[in-house]
């Protein structure tokens, strides 16, 4: 299975043990997720869709990406523009972020619609987020929207992390309702509740999934910080017990890890109550180290 994941990747300012001292990485929802696949399975063949510069950091960063084994194919170049930043603030092990990306060469990513399409061609399943959406104007929105339909309708597997970040969003409506969009193009979505629940107003993760459902997904699985994550599939639905972690110290990239798990198993036919519990085995390692992006030993990762 050949997976296209498309969005943008950061550098990364990743606070370390003495306060003003940064770790610097590069990191972005739908990178992680990619390189976690090739983490979890150093044999997936995976692509990363995105817009880059031409400077130092931009090679850097495409350096990064090819070292972890990933297709940087579908790079778009964009030589007046660089990648974005972000830095990382831990409270108790809770992360949150500030942006310097409002004219990061990603934000370009669904600028070629003909290499949109090519893209999405070449590959069997593809994985876009919310922050994917939210980083393009209207026109690449509804070039991406469209792509990605027009592929679903080839009979491609879509899967969407709608990855809720109202910073990144013109408004909270127009989050709302492309977000909608976004699943509704989508077979597989993966939802955090309690981002849902603030956003959507959903009463519990039964609710994200039937709201989503709704929207046209055929699979969907609620994340939930550590409470049961439900899931509701064409085989029916059920919950998976998170196991308990006493030593979170940045949970930056467990929604990221945990999709990778699960993209990884839909290729090889894992039940998916496997796969959610492998997913949370290795996002649950994730956390206990800080950054986006945490070298796992493969017995930390497999079922
Ligand atoms: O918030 C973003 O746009 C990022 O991609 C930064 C983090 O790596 C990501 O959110 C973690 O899920």
């Amino acid at each position: 299975m050949k997976i296209l994941s498309i969005g943008e990747c950061m550098a990364e300012m990743s606070p370390q043990g003495d306060v003003g001292t940064f770790q610097l990485g590069f990191a972005g929802d739908t990178f992680n997720t990619a390189w976690y696949l090739r983490q979890f399975d150093p044999s997936a063949d995976v692509s990363f869709l995105t817009g880059l510069g031409t400077d130092t950091i931009s090679e850097q960063l495409r350096n990064v990406i090819t070292q972890a084994g990933i297709s940087d194919d579908y790079v778009l170049e964009i030589p007046d523009r660089t990648i974005g930043l972000y830095l990382i603030s831990l409270e108790n092990g809770e992360r949150s972020f500030s942006y310097w990306r409002g004219q990061s060469a990603a934000r370009c990513l669904a600028s070629d619609p003909a290499m949109l399409e090519r893209a999405i061609n070449d590959h069997d399943l593809i994985y876009f987020s919310g922050i994917t959406l939210a980083i393009l104007d209207p026109k690449g929105r509804a070039a991406l929207l469209s792509a990605v339909r027009d592929g679903r309708a080839a009979g491609k597997t879509i899967a969407f992390d709608p990855n809720l970040r109202p910073r990144l969003w013109e408004s909270t409506d127009t989050m709302l309702d492309v977000t909608m969009a976004g699943a509704a193009v989508s077979d597989i979505v993966l939802p955090s509740f309690e981002d849902e629940a603030t956003w959507f107003n959903d009463a519990d993760p039964q609710a994200t999934a039937q709201r989503y459902l709704s929207a046209g997904g055929r699979t969907i699985v609620v994340k939930n910080g550590a409470d049961s994550i439900y899931f509701v599939s064409p085989d029916g639905d059920g919950t998976v017990r998170v196991p308990p972690i006493s030593n979170i110290v940045d949970t930056t990239a467990a929604g990221d890890s945990f999709n990778a798990v699960i993209l990884s198993g839909l290729g090889g036919g894992v039940p998916l109550t496997d796969s959610i519990a492998a997913a949370c085995q290795l996002s649950g390692a994730v956390v206990q180290a800080r950054g986006a992006l945490v070298p796992i030993a493969p017995s930390e990762g497999t079922p």
